[in-house]
């Protein structure tokens, strides 16, 4: 069955005093976009940009001070983008601040902007999915699990305070009435919170089948769980009182369940190669993305910094492919030398050591180079 969803994509970009960018514009296509160059030309600061404009905040966990370009007050980008119709997304960052505009509009909640412009990043600072600990993949897992599933964002803030209730009358040494009242309500929102991931779990799954062709091997993603049953979680809950009070934490419920991604029925990040985890964190994206398209109809952007990074030349290849045929905007980074395939549809910036786009020194614009340009030689010869 196919499903009609919308590509999202963002056109053209105006960034100011965002790390060494001082004043740069970046024009984009709707497919494969490619922005080569030396290490430190600012490669990822464009990929950042984007992202800002979606989140509010970046993805390589730095906090606003460091978004600023060294000696400046404010940094400032502006985007046109392409959803349905033209719109347009500022966001300004002072220190500690940051704010969004949709329109010309002041957004207070960042959610309704990233969940209307979905961009998706695969960066090396946030590659902790596939080799990461547990509770990154469960932060993820329950991050999709909200997006799509928007009651159960309710679920997860009622199971949240009712663990910390019950660890506080715990520490209080409280008696056991008062204590059942929490524990039911710890099993009443768990209950929903682990049938909501197991549903988006499967989905991935179903997607991952799909992506098979780049992982070469089956990799699908599994939850380690007990078998959560009310009465028996509940009897559980009162019996572990003493045990939690000394510990000062419950170790048992979903929130310290472990999601883990299989590659050949074994976890990929102790069984799989660098390559193999390249692979597979690709195949999520792209499993992610078709959650999107089933849920909201709508194509994410995806992100994708230095992505290729440890592959051999045929799998780059693959990868490149099935990015091609994604339908999706795809914004990504790659350094100096690397070298595209004349089959695959691809625009290549190519960004100098100074942060400016290569054909500044020629005749003052970004340099759009068509696709298939070898940068074997690397930069300075691409330019
Ligand atoms: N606040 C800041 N002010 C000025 N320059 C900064 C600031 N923060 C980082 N930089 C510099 O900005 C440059 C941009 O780094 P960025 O990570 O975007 O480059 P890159 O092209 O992706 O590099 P690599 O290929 O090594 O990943 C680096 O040279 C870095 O030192």
């Amino acid at each position: 069955m196919t499903i009609m969803a919308t590509p999202l994509s963002v056109r053209e970009l105006r960034l100011s005093d965002l790390r060494c960018h001082k004043a740069l514009s970046w024009t984009c296509t709707n497919g494969l976009n490619l922005v080569v160059g030396a290490n430190g030309s600012g490669k990822t600061t464009l990929l950042e940009s984007v992202y800002l404009m979606s989140h509010g905040r970046s993805f390589r966990q730095a906090r606003d001070p460091f978004l600023l370009r060294h000696g400046e007050q404010r940094f400032v980008i502006h985007g046109q983008w392409q959803r349905f119709g033209p719109m347009h997304l500022s966001v300004e960052g002072r220190k500690g601040q940051t704010s969004i505009r949709l329109q010309g509009r002041d957004i207070q909640r960042r959610k309704d902007v990233s969940e209307s412009f979905p961009v998706l990043v695969d960066a090396p600072q946030g590659r902790k999915l596939v080799d990461g600990a547990p509770g990154e993949r469960r932060r993820w897992l329950d991050g999709l699990v909200m997006t799509f599933f928007e009651p159960m964002r309710l679920h997860y803030q009622h199971y949240m305070r009712a663990l910390m209730q019950r660890s506080r009358l715990l520490r209080q040494k409280a008696g056991d009435d008062e204590l059942v009242v929490w524990e039911q309500q710890i099993v009443t929102h768990g209950e929903p919170i682990i049938a909501a991931r197991l549903r988006v779990i499967s989905e991935l799954n179903k997607l991952l089948v799909d992506e098979q062709r780049l992982t070469e091997y089956p990799v699908s993603l599994e939850i380690n769980m007990p078998d959560y049953k009310r009465q028996e979680w509940l009897e559980r809950l009162a019996g572990k009182r003493e045990e939690d009070r000394r510990a000062g934490t419950l170790r048992f419920g979903p929130h310290s369940d472990t999601l883990r991604i299989l590659f050949q029925q074994r976890e990929i990040g102790s069984a799989g190669s660098r390559g193999q985890q390249r692979l597979a964190a690709i195949a999520l994206k792209m499993a992610e993305c078709g959650l999107w398209i089933r849920y909201r109809r709508l194509i994410p952007i995806l992100l994708l910094d230095d992505c290729l990074e440890a592959l051999d030349s045929e799998r780059q290849c693959r990868v490149l492919e099935r990015l091609q045929e994604s339908h999706a905007q795809i914004l990504m980074t790659a350094p100096a030398g690397i070298n595209v395939p004349d089959h695959i549809d691809v625009d290549i910036q190519v960004l100098s050591a100074q942060g400016t786009w290569a054909a500044d020194d020629r005749n003052g614009r970004n340099t759009m180079v068509s696709k298939a340009i070898k940068l074997v030689n690397g930069l300075e010869e691409a330019a």
